[in-house]
């Protein structure tokens, strides 16, 4: 489409008058892989108990037709978002996710060979996998506590599942050459206030010292631990709280996991970047988007989001900032939840890529806050869209809305049939 290379031309003249290189951040976006959840495809159910309740706190409205109900219904519909979102991005996967033909595996049975389809289909597409031990919707959760549980018995069998987990993502991480992030997020909590704090999270910690006690080559797996503010039915106490996992990262060399929609409402995971790194090596993000009691909304192009990008950029974190998302809606197409929220989170990047910078920081260091100010609101209007498009189109993946017709396409020969 020549229009898109000559919107492009000028939008890299005009960048260029600003310092900015647009080829030198195209070449740095496409390298910066971004980690699909795999449970926007089926509302968090997996393939365990798919008609299962969902538990540990986490909700999903909605019943849109067509949700994918096995492992290969699963990977088209990723096949089919991946196809229309710019670059080569990861997949996030759960436990609950395992591909057992059918057979029960228990969740502290779980072997690298109930991954081999996703190892295969990953390989086949040359994208690395995450990692995450599913500690709910589960029997043994049924109370709302797992690792901190006082039961010795049900501690053991999820501390079990752990280490199983953990064995898993190392062997993803060496069959793809990739280090995988495995993300430990538990729902311990309660629904009123509770008399003792303090055991609960004793018991935390230890069960968490066993399941990271064998050492893993950071080659193929690095761990991850998830804080969280509340959740529903855990509205008055959380085990894993964020001074918590702060801690426990910080004295433990594990990374910290930052999920946009785990704080209070007026607080924002952006200012927590250059807050945290300052403590841990490396940290997972949950980008999502919190709306009232969800902390699970569909990621758009917000504020946050771009201050997000930013702080990742500016702080030339891109290697110690692993991007994630987690969100999950049901009310919508869910293979259109997922290109709208990764192609938000990568345009948000590109964003970031194509500030500049460096004038902004010399007005900041001059003390002249008004042209700073002046500056921010100008770099608006400089002409982002044409390099996005111009980068849509070199990758291979409709240019602007163009995507939703592929996505109504999918849905009505394929979806609309399950
Ligand atoms: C399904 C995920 O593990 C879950 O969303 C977790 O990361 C979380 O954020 C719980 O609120
Ligand atoms: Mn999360």
């Amino acid at each position: 489409m020549p229009n898109i290379e000559q919107a492009y031309q000028f939008a890299r003249d005009q960048y260029s008058e600003w310092g900015v290189d647009t080829e030198s951040a195209i070449k740095q976006l496409v390298r910066i892989p971004i980690s699909m959840h795999c449970w926007q495809g089926d509302d968090v159910s997996g393939f365990e108990n798919p008609d299962g309740e969902l538990t540990g706190g986490i909700a999903v409205t909605g019943n849109y037709p067509g949700k994918a109900r096995t492992p290969d219904q699963l990977r088209a519909d990723l096949d089919q978002a991946m196809a229309l979102i710019p670059g080569a991005h990861r997949l996030n996967l759960h436990a609950s996710y395992a591909d057992t033909g059918g057979k029960r595996v228990e969740r502290d049975e779980l072997q690298p060979e109930h991954f081999q389809s996703w190892i295969d289909w990953a390989k086949q597409k040359e994208i690395g996998l995450d990692f995450n031990p599913t500690f709910f919707s589960h029997p043994k959760s049924a109370d709302g506590f797992t690792l901190s549980h006082q039961d010795k018995g049900i501690r053991e069998f999820w501390i079990e599942h752990g280490i199983c987990c953990r064995r898993i993502a190392a062997a993803m991480g060496k069959a793809l050459q990739n280090p995988c992030i495995t993300n430990f997020w538990m729902p311990d909590g309660s629904k009123d206030t509770p008399i003792d704090r303090k055991g609960p999270r004793e018991r935390l910690a230890a069960s968490l010292n066993t399941i990271f006690a064998e050492s893993i080559d950071p080659k193929l797996n690095k761990d991850a631990v998830e804080c969280k503010l509340f959740g529903l039915g855990s509205e008055s106490y959380v085990v894993g709280s964020h001074e918590f996992y702060l801690g426990y990262a910080v004295r433990n060399k594990k990374l910290l996991c930052l999920d946009a929609g785990h704080f209070h409402p007026t607080e924002v995971i952006s200012d927590k970047i250059s807050a945290v790194l300052q403590w841990v090596d490396e940290i997972l993000l949950h980008v999502s988007r919190g709306v009232r009691w969800d902390s699970d909304h569909v990621v758009t192009f917000t504020d946050e989001l771009q201050a997000i990008m930013q702080e990742i950029v500016r702080g030339g974190y891109l290697e110690r900032v692993h991007i994630g998302l987690d969100f999950f809606d049901a009310s919508i197409n869910r293979i259109a939840a997922w290109v709208i929220g990764t192609r938000a989170t990568s345009r948000a990047l590109l964003h970031a890529l194509l500030e500049p910078t460096a004038i902004l920081r010399k007005f900041e260091a001059e003390g002249n806050l008004t042209a700073r100010l002046a500056l921010l609101e100008e770099i608006k209007n400089l002409p982002a869209n044409a390099v996005w498009d111009y980068y849509c189109q070199n990758n291979d993946v409709p240019v602007g809305r163009a995507w939703l017709d592929e996505v109504q396409t999918y849905e009505q020969q394929i979806l609309s049939k399950r």
